[in-house]
């Protein structure tokens, strides 16, 4: 291809290299992985029942994305858990700071006294009772039916309870006036602006605490911190940090595990398994945190939307345990508490396992109440080492990458377990424009990392592993791909239009490369999708959606870390809506791909699809006229590219010509991108 289309060339040679240093950076997980597998019968011959005290943090963020029955059922699964209840605490955050998530919370400390006696009776799995009851329906041989159909009664009447009050926006007064913590809340009350509010709806050292078999109950705790419009609040980030400190002057318990509100506990035994890890006599001394995968119950059959995280939890996140462990992901996460406030590694320290608030505090409940308000005020972090040397990092999105970056750069390990019976599950995006938009946080985030002083490469540089530092990177050059991948599904198809040959001919022996890396990748990448449970139409669809990713949230991710740079933006955590309506779902159940709205990303995918039809057309035709053998050879390779894209995106030509429902992608999102692809055609880029 000398001369002409040169330019064009040289792109595809830098969009190749970049692409083959980052499957090196890939690589480096896939060389060792480790499966761990612990023992919680030795754990009970070792033990017995003295075990650490253990706080576990939910954090919600809105009443109406996050709905309370979703939260309720989290809390009551946690709340359950097959451990010493006088050892647990449960604490909510509500970053939404409502009235109807309190509400939610008060039902679930009445309800747990019912539900906590009928899990432990019948030891059943698993404890969210939305869950239980959606899947033992028809199917409750194992426990007394007339119980079961009572405690199920009761649970729909609460849920049907607390969505009525959700949707009337309101909380009665009788219901207010039975418990102090309602008065909290006034008129002028807003999300974004109101006091610090820490409300201990059971205290599991008070002696009336107790479940209707006069069993002790967990601790729960409902925190909202003060929020207020002139002091950044720092999402999720801030959000754990008050809950570390509140936690402190309550329950001060030296393990500490974080779900976020859609994660309901799926395995009773996880807290016992995360303890065989730290108290293994051999190697828990060095173990920081123990990470568990991210699971999604609401998952369809084909993974349309690429959500199924198959790949990551069962390869990727073994292969980093093996170099020093899996990252923090924010859920899912038992930490050392000392840990998170800092702590460096040092091979004499000794965690104090009977750390922890047990006995009766002197105080009041009240007078606790308010010390730990102070502790969740907005200036009480000012001048202070939080969010930077203590605990969850600040200035990110993804917190919990940064976090537990800096726990493994003090020296600590982290261990994955990933048992058979996942530990938890939670609600996935079930949206296009859901998982874009989550998509681009990640991608966003952790690329931010990248750009910052915490880079991987400079900030880990001697404190871990070189291969655990690339694992870190698979991630953090996400975003960058984008623009590789952007260049490789427009440029070879405009230039295939145009007759232009970017590769070697298909009859050279310079095309082998290319036909291998091609092969080999995608038979990998195929085997270890299967193996790691997905099915081949969930590959499939899980390929185009890397594709629809890079395109759109990846890009976006880079054009907003550009923005941050310039000063132009501000960062900001758009929280995953964990609902959606009915006509989505159905949709989503058959796997129909869901538009309906006229975003950009929208439009940036058609046009991208559109530009390779015409262009895999114009191609055929030159070929045709030209005479098979004049051009064949040489364009070969770019008509097979170019129609990989077309039978990629046979869902989107479906979308914007055939569909008719809601979920079709609307006409001016189809207008405005045959507009780009007339003027990508005229403009002669290639
Ligand atoms: O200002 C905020 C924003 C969010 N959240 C909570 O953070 C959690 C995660 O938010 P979600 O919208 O569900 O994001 P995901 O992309 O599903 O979350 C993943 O990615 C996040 C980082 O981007 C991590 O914090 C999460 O733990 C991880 O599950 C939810 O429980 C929210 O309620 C807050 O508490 N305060
Ligand atoms: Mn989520």
């Amino acid at each position: 291809a000398a001369g002409e289309g040169r330019a064009a060339w040289l792109g595809m040679l830098a969009a190749e290299l970049w692409y083959a240093a980052y499957w090196v950076v890939t690589q480096s997980v896939r060389w060792s992985p480790v499966r761990r597998r612990p023992f919680i019968d030795r754990l009970a011959a070792r033990h017995g029942e003295r075990l650490p005290c253990v706080d576990i943090f939910v954090c919600t963020a809105d009443p109406y994305s996050e709905p309370p029955s979703l939260v309720v059922s989290t809390i009551l699964s946690l709340m359950a858990y097959n451990y010493p209840p006088e050892k647990l605490s449960v604490y909510l955050s509500h970053d939404g700071g409502s009235i109807l998530t309190f509400y939610g919370m008060w039902e679930a400390s009445l309800f747990a006294k019912h539900w906590l006696p009928f899990c432990k009776r019948y030891n059943i799995e698993p404890r969210s009772p939305a869950a239980y009851f959606s899947e033992s329906d028809g199917h409750q041989e194992l426990c007394n039916p007339k119980e079961w159909s009572l405690i199920k009664d009761m649970f729909d009447k609460m849920t049907e309870r607390i969505d009525t009050v959700v949707m009337s926006g309101k909380v009665p007064e009788e219901i207010k006036a039975s418990h102090k913590g309602f008065y909290e809340w006034n008129q002028e009350i807003t999300s974004k602006n109101h006091q610090p509010i820490v409300q201990i709806l059971i205290d599991s050292k008070d002696q009336n605490a107790v479940d209707n078999e006069g069993k002790v109950l967990p601790t729960l705790v409902y925190m909202a911190r003060e929020k207020r419009p002139q002091h950044h609040h720092n999402f999720k980030a801030g959000a754990m940090n008050a809950l570390i400190r509140v936690s402190s002057v309550i329950s001060n318990s030296p393990i500490i595990m974080n779900v976020d509100c859609d994660m309901y506990s799926n395995n009773n035994d996880a807290v016992r398994d995360a303890l065989c890890f730290f108290l293994d006599e051999e190697m828990g001394h060095k173990i920081g945190f123990v990470q568990y995968p991210q699971n999604y119950y609401n998952l369809s059959k084909n993974n349309i939307y690429g959500n199924s995280l198959h790949v990551i939890n069962e390869v990727e996140m073994g292969g980093m345990d093996s170099l020093g462990g899996p990252m923090y992901i924010g859920t899912g996460c038992f930490h050392r508490r000392e840990i998170l406030c800092g702590r460096k590694f040092t091979e004499d320290y000794q965690e104090d396992w009977n750390a922890g608030i047990k006995d009766k505090l002197q105080e009041s409940i009240d007078e606790t109440e308010e010390k730990a308000k102070s502790l969740a005020a907005c200036t009480y972090e000012h001048g202070t080492q939080w969010g930077d040397e203590i605990g969850v990092k600040y200035g990110c999105v993804v917190e919990d990458v940064n976090t537990g970056l800096a726990i493994h750069c003090r020296g600590w390990d982290s261990v994955y377990n990933n048992p058979k019976r996942p530990a938890f599950m939670g609600v996935g995006p079930t949206t296009l424009a859901q998982t874009i938009l989550q998509h681009k946080r990640w991608s966003e985030g952790i690329f931010s990392i990248f750009l910052s002083k915490y880079n991987v490469f400079l900030f880990a540089h001697g404190k871990t592993k070189l291969r655990h530092q690339m694992g870190y990177h698979i991630y953090g050059l996400w975003a960058p791909n984008s623009l590789a991948t952007l260049y490789y599904v427009i440029i070879p198809s405009l230039a295939l239009l145009k007759g232009t040959s970017l590769f070697p001919e298909i009859t050279s022996p310079w095309i082998a490369p290319f036909v291998y890396v091609f092969c080999v990748k995608n038979m990998y990448s195929l085997y270890e999708a299967l193996l790691s449970g997905d099915t081949l139409k969930g590959w499939w669809n899980g390929q185009r959606m890397w594709l629809v990713k890079r395109i759109t949230s990846y890009l976006f991710g880079v054009l907003d870390n550009l923005r941050k740079l310039l000063g132009l933006s501000k960062i900001n955590f758009v929280v995953t809506p964990k609902v959606s309506d009915e006509d989505e779902s159905k949709r989503y159940e058959q796997e129909i791909m869901e538009f309906g709205s006229s975003d950009p990303e929208y439009v940036i995918i058609a046009a991208i699809a559109l530009l390779n039809l015409v262009c895999l057309m114009g191609g055929l035709s030159k070929v045709m006229k030209g005479g098979w053998n004049v051009h064949l050879d040489a364009l070969f390779p770019q008509l097979i590219l170019c129609g990989m894209l077309v039978i990629t995106s046979i869902p989107f030509y479906e979308a914007m010509f055939l569909r008719k429902d809601k979920g079709r992608i609307p006409f001016p999102v189809t207008l405005a991108s045959i507009g780009f692809v007339m003027l990508a055609l005229l403009a002669k880029i290639v």
